[in-house]
């Protein structure tokens, strides 16, 4: 008999969120409800103006030179103090983002079996199912992911790659080649707010590894039980975020100790620096952390996109960037070490992060 791989991780059996919807238990499984600290009670709207920046990109490209000197003033403010900002007028095809969530959702409402034929094994990131999840006794997000790993090319994992819906991966490549461009032209406008040459993190990151995830986050019975997303920091450089259209309002970042939901702005983008953004300006840049919340009636997707150095990379923070009035926080590191700590460690805020840490000097 052939052996049966053994898995060192146990994560028990992961009950399918939108099979669970379709079920209508009577309660919420106990896996899925929160302690009470987790849960999703206290979000604070908004208020104007104290909402996440707007950057119009086209006047960061072809405006006057008012425009784009306003324009790279709100970038800056974005970047330093709320590490989280929307981007209209990107110039990516109106009808791609169409595309994209369309095959996106045609996916998610494949029959299970279909899915299941692109399983996410436990410790990997790849596929269909839940990430991140490293034990039996670890609560579940109410979120069913599906993820790719895109480039450089030997990230790709083919069998993972959907047949149906049948324009899934032709759209999943537009759409990334265009996405690849729109965080290269970020990065270039994000060097020269930290007066830095405009190709610095094209040059430093050799061939960025990109990845796409999409979330889908069914309606939920009791959404004041459970997470749509655990709360997190991303460990990319960038992350490029589609909200579906239609959807409840689900995503939430953290801003002065208090859960503040992201109105979704219609065709926007909505962008995040991830932790190595942060390491590379020693801080001047934060990754915030974030989470997804659900709702009763309304569904949501989101499609998210992750930029980050070639795992090649030794990664510390920026020389010019570090002095006596901003000592070095960060160590130097290499990033593919740091790809895999990510993804083999559960989503727990800023957790994550406490890697790259330099050791704080203890009083003598
Ligand atoms: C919440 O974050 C993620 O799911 C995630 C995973 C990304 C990846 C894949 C889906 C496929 C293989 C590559 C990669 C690890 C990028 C986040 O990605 C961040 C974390 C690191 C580190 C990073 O480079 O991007
Ligand atoms: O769905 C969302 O809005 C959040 C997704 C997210 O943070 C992620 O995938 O890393
Ligand atoms: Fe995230």
């Amino acid at each position: 008999m052939a052996p049966v791989p053994i898995s060192p991780i146990n994560v028990g059996h992961i009950d399918d969120v939108q099979e669970l919807r379709k079920a209508r238990p009577a309660t919420i499984p106990e896996r899925f409800v929160r302690d009470m600290t987790e849960r999703p009670t206290l979000a604070t709207a908004l208020q104007p103006p104290d909402t996440v920046p707007i950057i119009d990109f086209s006047r960061l490209v072809k405006g006057n030179k008012d425009e784009y000197k306003s324009e790279m003033l709100q970038l800056t403010r974005a970047c330093e103090e709320w590490g989280f900002f929307q981007v209209i007028n990107h110039g990516i095809d109106l009808s791609l983002l169409e595309s994209i969530e369309k095959v996106a959702r045609d996916f998610f409402v494949l029959p299970l079996e279909e899915k299941q034929k692109y399983p996410m094994l436990p410790g990997t990131v790849q596929g269909y199912g839940q990430a991140f999840v490293f034990s039996e006794d670890q609560k579940l997000d109410w979120c069913n992911m599906f993820a790719l790993g895109l480039e450089p090319h030997f990230i790709r994992v083919p069998k993972l790659w959907p047949a149906k819906p049948l324009k899934f991966s032709e759209t999943v490549e537009v759409y990334s080649g265009e996405v690849r461009k729109l965080c290269q032209h970020l990065l270039e406008y994000i060097a020269m707010t930290l007066n830095l040459r405009t190709d610095f993190f094209e040059e430093m990151f050799g061939v960025a590894v990109q990845a796409i995830r999409m979330n889908y986050y069914p309606p939920c019975a009791r959404p004041d039980l459970v997470l749509g997303l655990s709360p997190h920091s991303d460990g990319s450089a960038l992350t490029v975020l589609q909200q579906g259209k239609g959807g409840s309002v689900g995503l939430q970042i953290l801003k002065d100790n208090k859960w503040m939901p992201i109105q979704p702005v219609p065709n926007a983008f909505v962008i995040n620096i991830g932790d190595t953004l942060e390491v590379l300006t020693n801080g001047k840049y934060k990754s915030v952390e974030h989470r997804a919340v659900t709702h009763k009636e309304k569904d949501r997707l989101s499609i998210v996109t992750f930029y980050a150095p070639s795992y090649e990379m030794e990664l510390g923070p920026i020389p010019e960037l570090v002095d006596e009035n901003n000592p070095c926080k960060y160590r130097t590191y290499n990033h593919g070490e740091y790809s895999k700590h990510y993804v083999t460690s559960k989503l727990q805020g800023k957790k994550t992060l406490e890697f790259a840490k330099v050791e704080s000097k203890k009083p003598t």
